[in-house]
């Protein structure tokens, strides 16, 4: 066990001596003799004629399918799914769902279908949506969530429910909980909401409450570990395309022309070291290919001298006339003033400075201070526009599965878990494996040298910081 947050989050079960089980908490583990009731699901004729439906209680998923001769098979993680078994009746249930956190492609789709699973899957008729965020739960309305209030919801960006940063207050969230008789908690939102989620549970658990507490992981950034991807990422890349092609175009069309484009990305300050994600800049100029030089905050960059990007972009001007450069939000915080740095937002999370306006200006006057080079710069900026479209058809698909992989797991009476897809499979995962690290891109991982090849841009990388990094991933 890893965790400092949560330590006692997570159950490590040895199995035959060969793999181990990260199990997630069950209501049963503080509440002696809770009933079980068949699940419904068994006489719903959708499901009833698919042979094994409901998954085994001791299926599991390995968290690496690549593994050496003779090596462990290291950590599992449990199998989601409907179980047969179910401790919660259709009536007696009372659930909610909170969004937190930045928005991201996919929000009410996964709304939708928790209330749509919840009522078509289970019969459970009264979902409440809580509004704005965690600060929702104490100090704003509420609203009744059927399926017909969610219907066509998953066509929309944003969240029908709000959203907020900040206002994570655990007893008056789990007072409000308690007195308003809820017992099945849906919490959608990114490490920040799931490190929420995880003292939530705790304190459901010291109060002996008969609450499952269900996370279901939401970031643009692709920055939580362990979990394949998450959603709302596709559909971020994929509208990315937009900003870089504009790029592009704008930049064959003029003389010495660089198209800027900035993406987001940025950086967990809650980590004990900073750990970056640059995710979207990478998979977006992986995508598109007329991006010539991606910057990312994991590979530091410099911008003089040999080897740097100024003259990475006079040789891409001379050869080619144009150049189109993608960088991350998070990129080269360290080259900027340190002035802003040390501002946080509501949660915590520090704030950085415009690298993309920045940069633009340090290319400005580095070509006409310093080289007498008549250049022009197109700058585009499209990051709240990548963060508020709906969800592409992917990644609808993806969010109802997550979703129902929730309700499932909530009505076998799991809690304190997220909701993950790891290699393809959906698992429940204790919180502390979400929130103890954060998912980074590994830059000496085949992925990032599949970049540099297809963009020829410089590493900008000494031999130490390739030292440095290697001893990163292996931790
Ligand atoms: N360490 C923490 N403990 C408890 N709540 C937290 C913690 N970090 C963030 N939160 C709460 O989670 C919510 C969302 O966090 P934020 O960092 O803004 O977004 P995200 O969840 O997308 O990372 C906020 O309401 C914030 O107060
Ligand atoms: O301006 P806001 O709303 O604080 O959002 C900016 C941040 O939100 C994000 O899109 C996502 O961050 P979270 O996943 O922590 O919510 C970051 O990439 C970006 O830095
Ligand atoms: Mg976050």
């Amino acid at each position: 066990m890893s965790s400092s947050d949560s330590p006692e989050i997570s159950k490590l079960e040895i199995i035959d001596g060969d793999y181990v089980l990260e199990d997630v908490p069950h209501l049963s583990d503080y509440i002696p003799d809770l009933p079980t009731y068949p699940n419904p699901l068994q006489d719903n004729p959708a499901y009833s004629v698919v042979k094994q439906y409901f998954v085994h209680v001791d299926d599991s998923v390995p968290q690496k399918v690549v593994v050496h001769k003779d090596g462990p098979r290291g950590i599992h993680f449990r199998r989601a799914g409907a179980r047969q078994k179910v401790y919660f009746q259709p009536d007696d249930v009372h659930a909610c769902i909170v969004t937190c956190g930045g928005l991201c492609p996919g929000l009410n789709t996964v709304v939708r279908e928790i209330v749509c699973g919840l009522h078509h899957m289970y019969g459970v008729k009264k979902v409440l949506g809580i509004d704005g965020g965690y600060k929702g739960f104490y100090a704003k309305n509420t609203v009744y969530l059927n399926p017909k209030v969610v219907n066509d919801i998953h066509k929309r960006g944003g969240t029908i429910l709000g959203t907020s940063r900040g206002g994570h207050d655990t007893t008056k969230i789990v007072d409000s909980i308690q007195d308003r008789g809820i017992n099945q908690v849906y919490i959608i939102g990114g490490d920040g909401t799931q490190r929420g989620a995880a003292l939530i549970f705790e304190e459901i658990r010291r109060r002996g409450l008969k609450v499952s507490v269900a996370g279901i992981p939401k970031t643009i950034d692709n920055d939580i570990p362990v979990i394949d991807k998450s959603f709302g990422f596709d559909t971020a890349v994929e509208e990315a395309q937009r900003a870089i092609n504009a790029a592009h175009v704008e930049a064959e069309s003029s003389d010495n022309c660089i198209g800027l484009v900035k993406v987001m990305g940025r950086y967990s300050v809650q980590s004990k070291r900073n750990l970056w994600a640059g995710f979207i800049a990478m998979h977006a100029t992986l995508a598109n290919r007329d991006v010539d030089c991606c910057l990312i905050p994991e590979s530091p960059f410099y911008l003089e001298g040999s080897g740097g990007l100024f003259e990475y972009i006079e040789k891409r001007l001379k050869e080619n006339g144009h150049i189109v450069i993608v960088i991350a939000e998070g990129a080269g915080q360290e080259l900027l003033s340190e002035s802003i740095q040390s501002m946080t937002d509501a949660s915590g999370n520090k704030l950085l400075q415009d690298v993309g306006l920045w940069l633009s200006q340090r290319i400005k006057e580095y070509f006409s201070k310093q080289r007498k080079m008549p250049i022009n710069l197109k700058y585009i900026d499209p990051t709240y526009m990548i963060r508020a479209v709906p969800s592409n058809a992917s990644d609808n698909v993806y969010c109802t599965l997550l979703a129902q992989s929730a309700v499932h797991g909530t009505m076998a009476g799991y809690t304190g878990f997220t909701c993950g897809l790891v290699h393809g499979r959906h698992t429940y995962i204790p919180f502390n494996r979400i929130t103890e690290k954060q998912n980074k891109v590994v830059i000496t991982d085949r992925m990032w040298a599949r970049l540099l090849s297809s963009t020829n841009q410089p590493s900008f990388l000494s031999a130490k910081d390739i030292v440095e990094d290697k001893t990163d991933a292996g931790q």
